[in-house]
């Protein structure tokens, strides 16, 4: 499948991608978001749905039959095994469901938004640069809470299960710092985002 030239952007839980991403969309850019695309996968007639189902029995299945969200945080952050088995289902399928919206793009460039860019899979193979958000552990966990009302170590789990902040860094060709009130964002973007149009017209 061609693509349109590709940023990958990535961030620890909590980093501010979302926020980034926004600010790219206004700016003109298509955003493909993977944790979109594993919220429809798992919405109640989601493609994802019998299968999870087949692989973990009812217990993580809401009444209307999308999965439920924090049944299934609280087995999988606690246990690697089953982890493994949600993603082994989930990210075939957000894999092709991105390459396809990503194809489908009609921008100068794409931002493809992947959590776990740096941990799994092929997805740096996909983006021609990769753009990390970053920001102090203590602020993702302290955004993370007032967002979601997750206890500290539970979030401290799911970070437990992604890249630290020194590998995301490591990869990185391009940094956004989070670590200020959000209107800091908008420079960055803004110049990142004339890069990005000069490096997509090449
Ligand atoms: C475990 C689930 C049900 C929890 O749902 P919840 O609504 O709490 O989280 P949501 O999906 O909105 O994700 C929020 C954040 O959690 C982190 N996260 C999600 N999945 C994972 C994972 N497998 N490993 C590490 N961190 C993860 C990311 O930072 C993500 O941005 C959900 O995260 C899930 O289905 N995860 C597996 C799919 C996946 O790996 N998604 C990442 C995109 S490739
Ligand atoms: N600079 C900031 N100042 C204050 N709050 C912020 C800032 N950046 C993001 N937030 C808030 O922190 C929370 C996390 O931000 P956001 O959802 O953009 O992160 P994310 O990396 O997409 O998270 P996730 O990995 O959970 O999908 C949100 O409630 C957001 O409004």
């Amino acid at each position: 499948m061609t693509r349109p030239w590709t940023v990958g952007l990535t961030g620890g839980i909590g980093s501010g991608k979302s926020a980034v991403a926004e600010r790219f969309a206004a700016r003109g850019a298509a955003v493909v978001d993977t944790d979109l695309i594993a919220h429809a996968l798992t919405a109640p007639d989601g493609a994802a749905m019998p299968a999870l189902r087949a692989a973990f029995g009812d217990g993580p299945i809401a009444a209307d039959g999308s999965l439920d969200r924090a049944a299934m945080r609280a087995l999988v952050f606690a246990d690697p095994a089953a982890r493994a088995r949600l993603e082994g289902i989930l990210h075939p399928l957000i894999r092709s469901e991105s390459a396809r919206q990503c194809a489908a793009a009609r921008t100068p460039y794409v931002m493809l938004v992947v959590p776990l860019l740096v941990e799994s899979g092929d997805w740096r193979t996909r983006c021609d640069r990769l753009c990390v958000v970053d920001c102090p552990e203590a602020l993702q966990i302290a955004r993370v809470q007032a967002r979601s009302g997750l206890a500290e170590p539970q979030v401290r789990a799911i970070m437990a299960a992604q890249a630290s902040r020194a590998e995301r860094l490591a990869a990185a060709d391009d940094v956004i710092d989070n670590a200020g009130p959000l209107e800091t964002l908008d420079a960055q973007v803004d110049a990142l985002h004339g890069r990005y149009l000069g490096l997509a017209r090449r």
